[in-house]
């Protein structure tokens, strides 16, 4: 998509408008032009409760459990979570699709409870998309403008600014059945930015895309969302998505929010076990100042005699320049399998040095540089 540039004219200069950092990561204190409210709180949920009736006598679902979260204006937030978690019904609730049990929705210090869906001034973009397929491109981006009565010339300017925003200029008039997954989803996203909505809510945007050009995509929608200043709430399964897109991620589980933190104060700092589980942290050890969480990473192969732990291989696979052993030990932690990685292999290495067979005792050491203390339990 490339840079997504300065958009000007009646909406203003908008790149950067947050004060932001290179990779456009922001304070989130600023507001824009195209956001529909400069200034105000942004989002604001109270202890949010979402709940599905049970079939018969069953008792309800309670997909949400009590979730709290603010967004800022111009901020981007992922919720993150497993599948089944909740967050497309917490994501639902503030959208105004899915009533809310208890706690309260308020935008901009107004409560959303009884507003429906079509008054709250929020845009939805789904996993698919959904474009009409009968319009072109430039229709389909100026659909919400249209409904809005915004006049010919300026939902022309508006759809022309959009389409460089998502990285593909002058493609108005090409028919989206001739376009790929990718360019759909940016055609889509397009749409969803051009009535300039208060709020974005984006379930799941780039999950039908392949690994690959969901990565690119992610970094597109970052930079699109940042060069609009618009505020959003963002669904996805994929850690790496998560981190790619949002200023925050609220990290979720079983209904509720877990932590709630930037990126890299999330991996540094992990507030529980649980998070760090989720994160992908893959042992938890005794450290000098307490619990450690040890990251993918952090364990290495060494030789059996002297190492501090020992295991038996389970399986081996050599990737990306180095052995990656899955090992079966007793670290004290409870978690039984660890991945422990081998040193890329030297010149004139054998591939018995870098290859294991199952049932092969190997020890194991703590790369203390991939460690991060454990606040919580
Ligand atoms: N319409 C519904 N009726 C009953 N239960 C539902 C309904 N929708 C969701 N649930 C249940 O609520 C819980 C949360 O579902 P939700 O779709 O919010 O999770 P999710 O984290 O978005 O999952 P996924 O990533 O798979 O979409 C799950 O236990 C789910 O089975």
């Amino acid at each position: 998509m490339g840079e997504p540039g300065v958009l000007t004219g009646e909406h203003g200069v908008l790149a950067g408008a947050h004060g932001v950092q290179t990779d456009g990561r922001s304070t989130v204190t600023g507001s824009t032009a195209t956001t529909g409210s400069p200034r105000g709180t942004g989002l604001r949920l109270e202890d949010v409760v979402v709940e599905y009736p049970g079939l018969r006598s069953a008792p309800p679902t309670v997909a949400v459990a009590g979730a709290s979260l603010t967004v800022a204006p111009g901020e981007v937030v992922a919720l993150l979570g497993a599948s089944g978690c909740g967050k497309s019904s917490l994501l639902r609730a503030v959208a105004g699709l899915e009533p809310v049990a208890s706690g309260h929705v308020a935008w901009d210090g107004a409560d959303m409870d009884g507003v429906p869906v079509h008054e709250r001034g929020f845009g939805l973009m789904f996993q698919e998309g959904q474009l009409f397929a009968h319009l072109d491109v430039a229709r389909n981006v100026e659909y919400g403008l249209r409904m809005q009565r915004v006049p010919r010339a300026a939902r022309r300017a508006r759809v022309e600014e959009l389409l460089e925003v998502v990285g593909l200029p002058g493609s108005g008039r090409r028919a989206v059945a001739t376009m790929s997954g990718g360019e759909r989803q940016r055609v889509a996203l397009a749409r969803a930015l051009a009535p300039q909505p208060q709020l974005l809510l984006l379930d799941e945007p780039l999950s039908a895309l392949d690994r690959g050009l969901r990565e690119r995509l992610a970094v597109d929608l970052r930079a699109a969302l940042v060069a609009t200043g618009t505020t959003a709430l963002f669904v996805t399964h994929d850690h790496d998505e998560a981190f790619t897109v949002a200023d925050r991620v609220a990290v979720m589980a079983r209904g509720h929010l877990l932590q709630v933190a930037a990126p890299h104060d999330l991996w540094s700092a992990p507030a529980s076990r649980e998070v760090a589980e989720f994160l992908g942290y893959q042992a938890f050890l005794p450290g000098v100042d307490g619990p450690r969480a040890v990251g993918p990473s952090g364990l290495v192969l060494v030789g059996v005699e002297g190492a501090a732990a020992s295991g038996t291989v389970v399986s081996s696979v050599f990737r990306r320049g180095r052995t990656e052993v899955t090992v079966d030990a007793d670290l004290g932690d409870g978690m039984r399998r660890y991945s422990v990685v081998g040193t890329a292999p030297g010149a004139g290495s054998t591939s018995s040095e870098v290859s294991y067979a199952a049932g092969d005792v190997v020890g194991i050491a703590v790369d203390a540089t991939q460690t991060v203390p454990l606040l919580g339990a």
